[in-house]
């Protein structure tokens, strides 16, 4: 428990911000309990009105020293009270309901938001670690756990507390050996409490990360589904989601377990201490020790301070299932950002030149790129060319700070961009990756995606130059046309060329293209090498191509195998050395 690491801790730290809330909802709480015990305490009384008449408690003391001698004016003060009590006790519920659950529902949504901003900063590499249904289930199955403890587990701890002070007090009072006896069984409770909850608290971690793999499983076969039905995958995908079914079922089994049996361990220690106040009280009420009065308070009160005891059960799994999505939770939101995004701001539009040097980089322990070195002059376009996987897309990876070169740097007008502003640097640059991301929106929202504000002649101009003007034309609803969740009603070519028509908009200093595929008809192709010419205009433009027909006009194009530059020139240059760039273009354009 005393651990600094441990979830309630950094939970209570989190909470911080709402000290004012809690503070309240205690109160509340507190408040609730005090009108709760009373009626007790006026059955007693009224008791004692009825047994000892004129010569009842109330008769000498309502304050100190002042009573009520009339036994009937005894029982209307009675019935007053019982009122304001009552009354008492209902607002102080509401009020402390109203101030825990607004409390949690506050909670979640702060670590929610805090959550999602602190992944969406990390980078890359952190994701492809990690599978986008289990960070989904801690970023709403596990947050919105929460909402369980505080909702009224730190409610029922507080009342616990509450009123074990409270009738303790009372039972001092009144008969302070039968108060010890009533309170025995106390340590054994808490004892069994805290016990189980060890227990329970590795389960409960089981059952979050089971509830993950089930959300993982989900995400990756709808996502998939297309290829499931294609290879008629459909029973061998369900046996792997009844697995992760079932592991969820089984984990919770455990839990269910444990945390079934506090309950049922708990009665037996206050059957104990029940028992005695009942016999030993009755036998000094008998020896005429004890008031009738008194006694029976004492009765009435017994249950009062031990079965709240028994909700410790409740609240214990409610907080070990808390605390473990908690965790789970505050885990991520503790995930080292490794790419900073602070860095110096950069003031207005940079030029675009681009220097890389001596840069090496290797994913894990395989080295991708070694050694690149090259300069690329503002408003000049680069055309990256070589076989697949030999570190084109990387590359431009790491220009775009996705990844940090293990060697070497990268610099934009002559600054390291390690030292930039993340976003600053970002904003410089235009991406149209392989596989762009299309929000669920229509065209006009994917084309504005990234440039807020842009008007619609703008969005027009930007269609226009990305050669996309003529497809969305044909579309139902033209620029309003909804184009599904990830872009999934539009063609793959009609995709890049919206991603194209997006980054064109954002008119950035260095606009870079990773095309994804070198199978495009003459007709693309044409309109592809049409475009580049226009968005290439004023800018530095860095293109990856399959084709090299596309990029002939490049002042520089860059022949990579096996992460490494191997020519480098422009086209015509690299004809005449007639080394693997010019055998390459013999291939494609059938010369061989
Ligand atoms: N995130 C990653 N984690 C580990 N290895 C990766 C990752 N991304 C790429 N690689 C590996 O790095 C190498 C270079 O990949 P890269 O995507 O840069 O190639 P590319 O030249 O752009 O290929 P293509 O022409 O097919 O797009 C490949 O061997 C690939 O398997």
């Amino acid at each position: 428990m005393s651990s600094p690491s441990h979830p309630l801790r950094q939970l209570l730290a989190y909470a911080r911000a709402q000290r004012g809330q809690v503070r309240l909802a205690v109160l509340y709480s507190t408040l609730n309990k005090f009108f709760d015990i009373l009626p007790e305490v006026l059955i007693g009384t009224a008791v004692d009105v009825v047994v000892r008449g004129e010569q009842s408690f109330l008769a000498k003391n309502i304050l100190v020293g002042v009573g009520i001698s009339d036994t009937w004016h005894q029982l209307l003060f009675l019935g007053a009270l019982n009122v304001v009590i009552w009354g008492g006790e209902s607002l102080f519920q509401y009020l402390y309901e109203v101030q825990w659950r607004g409390l949690a529902q506050d909670i979640q949504h702060r670590l929610r938001l805090d959550a999602y901003a602190h992944v969406q900063k990390l980078e890359l590499a952190f994701f492809e670690n990690q599978r986008t249904g289990a960070l989904m289930s801690v970023l709403n199955d596990d947050i919105n756990q929460l909402e369980r403890f505080v909702n009224s587990g730190a409610n029922q701890i507080i009342q616990v507390v509450c009123s074990s002070v409270m009738v303790s007090a009372v039972f001092f009072a009144l008969q302070p050996g039968l108060a010890l006896i009533a309170l025995l069984p106390v340590p054994l409770i808490l004892f069994g409490a805290f016990w189980f909850q060890g227990r329970l608290a590795p389960r409960y971690r089981e059952v979050r990360e089971a509830a993950g793999d089930v959300s993982a499983r989900l995400n990756m076969n709808l996502l998939g589904l297309p290829t499931i039905k294609a290879y008629t995958t459909e029973d061998f995908e369900a046996e792997h989601i009844r697995q992760a079914s079932d592991a969820y079922r089984q984990a919770n089994a455990r839990a269910i377990r444990i945390s079934s049996a506090i309950t049922p361990v708990i009665r037996m220690a206050i059957l104990a201490g029940f028992t005695a106040t009942l016999i030993y009280g009755g036998w000094l009420t008998l020896q005429g020790k004890l008031a009738v009065g008194a006694y029976s308070v004492l009765v009435f009160l017994t249950q009062r301070l031990l079965w709240p005891l028994t909700g410790l059960a409740e609240v214990a799994d409610m907080y070990q299932r808390s605390m473990a999505a908690t965790q789970r939770a505050l885990g991520l939101l503790a995930t080292p950002i490794n790419i900073a995004y602070e860095g110096r701001h950069l003031g207005g539009r940079s030029r675009g030149e681009l220097r890389f040097e001596q840069l090496g980089f290797s994913y894990g322990e395989q080295p991708t790129l070694h050694d690149i070195s090259l300069t690329i002059k503002a408003g000049e376009t680069a055309a990256f060319v070589g076989s697949t996987g030999s570190g084109k897309s990387t590359l431009v990876k790491l220009l775009l700070r996705f990844y940090e070169p293990q060697q070497g740097r990268i610099l934009l007008d002559d600054e390291p961009i390690a030292g930039l502003n993340l976003q600053d640097l970002r904003r410089q640059l235009g991406y149209v990756a392989q596989d762009s991301f299309l929000t669920d929106g229509t065209i006009a929202d994917n084309i504005a995606y990234g440039t807020p504000g842009a008007s619609d002649a703008q969005i027009h101009a930007a269609a226009r130059q990305a050669e996309c003007l003529e497809f969305i034309e044909k579309l139902p609803l033209g620029f309003a046309t909804r184009v599904g969740e990830r872009g999934q009603k539009l063609s793959g070519g009609q995709r890049q060329r919206l991603a194209l028509a997006r980054a064109i908009l954002k008119n950035p200093a260095v606009l870079i293209l990773d095309e994804a595929t070198s199978a495009v008809d003459n007709e693309t192709e044409a309109a592809i090498q049409r475009s580049l010419a226009v968005v290439s205009q004023g800018r530095t433009t860095l293109v990856i191509a399959h084709r090299l027909s596309t990029v002939r006009q490049a002042h520089c194009i860059h022949l990579l195998e096996n992460g490494r530059i191997v020519e480098s020139g422009t086209h015509e240059q690299l004809l005449v050395r007639r080394g693997a760039y010019a055998a390459l273009w013999r291939l494609q354009t059938g010369e061989a």
